[in-house]
């Protein structure tokens, strides 16, 4: 089975504080806050997908992204390939367009809050 890729965006204002979103109910890691992103589709570049993904879960546009981190991590139940992004430059206001409690966070909140196990050395690097 070919493994899952994922795209995730590092949003940040200008207090250098992280959007972030708790994940919820039967969803994959509830619980546990992540940056916005999810499944790479089929013929999608990471940019594609990562531009997709943050428009449906927070209403923003992606106009430059660099990769950050490119890592595949085994959980317990499923090995995922995640791509993480650092976005550059960024269109619109954020809004929970799924219902998901969303926030700015600070670096040193960031550090505090439980994020799944493959964020780690990503948050460690900011
Ligand atoms: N979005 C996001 N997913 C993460 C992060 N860290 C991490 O391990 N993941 C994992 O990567 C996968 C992302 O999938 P997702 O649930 O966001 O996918 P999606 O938006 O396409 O949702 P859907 O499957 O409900 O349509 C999940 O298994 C999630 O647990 C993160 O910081 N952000
Ligand atoms: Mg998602």
């Amino acid at each position: 089975m070919e493994i899952q890729k994922i795209v995730i965006g590092l949003v940040a204002n200008d207090r250098n504080q992280y959007l972030i979103s708790l994940r919820q109910g039967k969803q994959h890691l509830a619980g546990k806050w992540e940056f916005p992103g999810g499944k790479l589709e089929a013929g999608e570049t990471p940019l594609q997908g990562l531009n997709r993904e943050l428009q449906e879960e927070v209403g923003l546009e992606v106009d430059d992204a660099e990769l950050m981190e490119r890592k595949v991590f085994a959980f317990s139940d499923r090995t995922l390939e995640l791509h993480f992004f650092r976005v550059i430059r960024v269109r619109g206001q954020a809004v929970a367009r799924e219902g998901q409690p969303l926030r700015w966070a600070s670096v040193a909140e960031l550090k505090q809050l439980p994020f799944p196990d493959a964020n780690q050395s990503v948050i460690d690097r900011l």
